[in-house]
């Protein structure tokens, strides 16, 4: 019955981290929690004024404050109305600013709850804790008796072990260390926190088995789809050993691997016990870890900063192999693998059992079929394809006791495979309570079960067992990865660490060929775009990317489109992925030109024209008015000067182009440097926007014309241009040396699309 009052404040209220998760959160908190005799005040902070930040609550009140997951959603709507009346914005930028609130805060604890308690929630970067800390010290400690005060932080808590050290110290000159709540939200995701009840139920049997006698490997792993474009500045300072491998891995494989305490609700057994077994951990060194970089990491650097030196060198992608030095799991190998931009957003602990058994008789599956043998756990945290997080557990291996917080999901699925082993063949236990990671760690930060957060000690041991090869892998370039070839990440367990694979196609190509100078790729050329792609195949695919994106803004903004095309081998390529992969161009707003054509009939080989209809136009749903061919066949002559062909499809374009800007122009580059049909040699300016070239016996658009153009792309594969591409930046050539030179758009822009053939030439 006692009466407790609770102000929940959150320094950084407009972040990300606050909108997408915390604001929702806190509207669970109080949804859960909120009743007469328990109070809140909830207090969105920043440095905005408060006009700004009035707006911003309202916004989060209006848009990131959901029902949605609510079986409830009635009783929900009431509660957001209540929620709204509590929930007020202070800004905090000057010393005045601090003090209000600090007086404001004070007139509410005079209220008459008995307990009152203060969350300090800093969703700020790390660089502002200590500061930060110091003045909500100062001004909105609660200092009356019986208050109650947390501090909230978010990793990373430093970047190697004095870092951490450091900022450890600065705080703690302000608020004692069970005043400080670290969060690592894998803490709160909700199989996460039922490990230790699982192995606690199963204890008698399941424990024996945890032991380098049974267990082959133990895998934790952490796989994202999405990149870090918008936040490569931080990355470049952490990079995914900081991000996730220090804390989220390293939390997950202290809570497979430590000795069961007796008490597992004892927070002080848990945590001894998980200090001891992360004490037990061999440092990680050079050779034990892999990294890698998905790779346009640095060409996305480049449009976020104006340094990007360091970038090649931040990992995306890390692999590690660690070893626990005790009786129980000497010589088993734990994997910790993150990735960012990889083929599959999934995170999971695998427990892998050794094959030590034989079957001599009676050697026949549960369900009849023969006896596989397959033995595991898995603890599915989040994102994989099944219905729900949970626990996984071979039906060979045992029947799983339940913990109260578990309830079995019967599934039957013979043809979904998960880790090897049919859906049927796995028990399949999921966790009652299925909440959000943050709702779970913010109502634990409410109740004070600090075993959720990361307590100093264990901070500066997780440090500690990383700093070393922190410093080791500085100046390595990370292995480049694409999304699409994702075995070249693969690895292989060597004697004393891991070994990237080699035996992949797209690996063997590129480490026999290129060595490892593919690890360092520019972002422009010649002062223009450049994207750099390992295969023709995905350097044209992402070529076909650029086109639809171009295409699709254009449209934003015009109700029809201009595209030249070029004639070629890769340009062919190019419409049969168009034709294939992208059926939703809108081609009846699309009018298809050509960049230059050959002096034959339309209906030859060799016509450019040929190519572009018998690959593209007849493909697609193109209107037959929108399509307009060279004229280089007038009258049943093929380039008879005096039918001034060029000048006919002059006219044509000032007609259809009245500002003559191409939307889009696809070139090539000749081992020559010619662009289009303009030939080294001749002086291509002037006046005239198409050409008949009667020696080289072709038509083109000129230089002028093009250079009009909005977006430029041109597309260079194959070792032949090598020697091309290496040559042209020479301040000495021109466009009379090198046609292609001269492509510089008035207003437009060229985007280079070179395969690693092309850019490093064949060894
Ligand atoms: O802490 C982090 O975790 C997220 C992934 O969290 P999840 O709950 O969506 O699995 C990761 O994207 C981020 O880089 C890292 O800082």
């Amino acid at each position: 019955d006692k009466k407790t009052h609770t102000d929940f404040v959150l320094i950084g209220a407009g972040g990300d981290l606050a909108k997408k998760y915390l604001w929702q959160s806190m509207f669970q908190l109080f949804i859960n929690h909120a009743n007469d005799n328990t109070t809140f005040n909830f207090y969105g902070c920043g440095r905005s004024n408060y006009e700004e930040g009035r707006d911003l609550i309202d916004n989060i009140l209006q848009k990131h404050i959901s029902c949605e997951f609510m079986s409830y959603s009635d009783l929900c709507e009431k509660k957001k109305v209540s929620f709204s009346k509590i929930v007020r914005y202070f800004p905090l930028k000057t010393d005045l600013d601090f003090q209000n609130f600090g007086l404001h805060l004070e007139m509410g604890d005079s209220n008459e709850a008995v307990e009152v308690g203060r969350i300090m929630y800093m969703a700020i970067p790390p660089s502002a804790y200590a500061s930060m800390a110091a003045k909500m010290w100062e001004c909105c400690y609660g200092k009356a008796p019986m208050m109650w005060n947390r501090l909230v932080l978010e990793k990373p808590f430093g970047s190697d072990y004095q870092s951490a050290v450091k900022m450890a110290e600065e705080i703690a000159k302000y608020y004692k260390e069970e005043e400080i709540y670290r969060v690592d939200h894998y803490l709160g995701k909700s199989v996460v926190k039922q490990i230790l009840p699982f192995r606690h139920a199963n204890r008698d049997i399941l424990e024996p088995l945890l032991t380098s006698d049974h267990v082959s490997r133990v895998e934790v792993v952490m796989k994202e789809t999405i990149g870090v474009q918008g936040r490569i500045d931080f990355y470049d300072q952490y990079g995914i050993v900081r991000d996730v491998m220090q804390n989220h891995l390293t939390e997950l494989l202290a809570l497979v691997a430590m000795e069961l305490p007796d008490e597992i609700t004892n927070t002080e057994q848990v945590d001894k016990s998980r200090l001891r077994v992360l004490s037990q951990i061999k440092s990680v060194n050079k050779n034990s870890v892999l990294i890698g970089q998905y790779a346009d990491y640095v060409m996305q650097a480049q449009s976020e900063k104006e340094n990007v030196t360091m970038s090649k060198f931040t990992p995306t992608f890390g692999a590690a192999r660690v070893e626990v030095r005790n009786r129980r799991w000497s010589g088993v190998p734990f994997i910790l693998v993150s990735g960012k931009h990889l083929d599959e957003r999934s995170s999971f602990i695998r427990v892998v059992f050794k094959e030590n058994d034989f079957c001599i008789s009676g050697c026949r599956h549960h369900n009849g079929s023969h006896w596989k043998g397959q033995k595991q756990i898995i603890f599915q945290i989040g994102h994989g394809n099944l219905p729900s997080a949970g626990i996984m557990v071979s039906k060979d291996l045992l029947n799983p006791a339940l913990p109260s917080s578990l309830k079995d999901l019967p599934v039957t699925a013979d043809d979904i495979a998960m880790y090897g082993q049919s859906l049927n063949d796995l028990t399949f236990l999921v966790p009652k309570d299925n909440q959000p990671a943050y709702v779970t760690v913010v109502d634990d930060m409410f109740l004070g079960r600090r075993e959720s957060f990361v307590a100093k000690e264990r901070l500066l041991s997780l440090w500690r067992l990383w700093s070393p090869v922190l410093n080791d892998l500085q100046g390595i370039a990370p292995r480049l990865y694409q999304r699409e070839e994702d075995r070249s990440l693969n690895f292989k367990l060597t004697s004393n660490g891991l070994q990237y694979m080699f035996t992949d196609k797209f690996n063997a190509i590129l480490e026999s060929t290129y060595g490892q100078q593919f690890s360092s790729l520019p972002a422009s050329y010649l002062d223009q775009q450049l994207v750099i792609k390992p295969t023709e195949d995905i350097l044209i695919h992402a070529a076909a990317e650029y086109i639809l994106n171009a295409i699709n803004e254009r449209l934003k903004v015009k109700d029809d489109i201009n595209i030249a095309f070029s004639g070629g081998n890769s340009p062919t390529k190019l419409f049969q992925i168009l034709v294939d992969k992208y059926q939703q161009i809108p081609w009846e707003f699309i009018h298809i030109w050509q960049v230059d054509e050959r002096c034959v009939s339309r209906q030859l080989d060799g016509s450019n024209f040929k190519l572009l209809h018998d690959h593209l136009i007849r493909n697609i749903r193109v209107p037959y008015m929108n399509v307009h061919p060279m004229t280089v066949e007038v009258a049943d002559r093929v380039c008879s000067p005096g039918d001034r062909g060029n000048a006919i499809y002059e006219e044509e374009i000032r007609h259809h182009i009245p500002d003559l800007q191409f939307d889009l122009i696809l070139l090539g580059v000749g081992s020559d440097g010619h662009t289009a049909s303009l030939f080294p040699g001749k002086s291509h300016e002037g006046s005239s926007l198409v050409a008949m070239d009667t020696v080289k016996a072709r038509m083109t658009l000129t230089l002028p014309l093009l250079n009009k153009g909005k977006q430029i792309l041109v597309l260079v594969t194959g070792s032949k241009k090598h020697d091309i591409l290496m040559t042209l930046p020479d301040d000495k050539k021109t466009a009379t040396d090198y046609p292609i030179l001269g492509v510089k758009p008035v207003v437009g822009n060229v985007t280079w699309f070179v395969d690693y053939d092309a850019w490093f030439g064949t060894r």
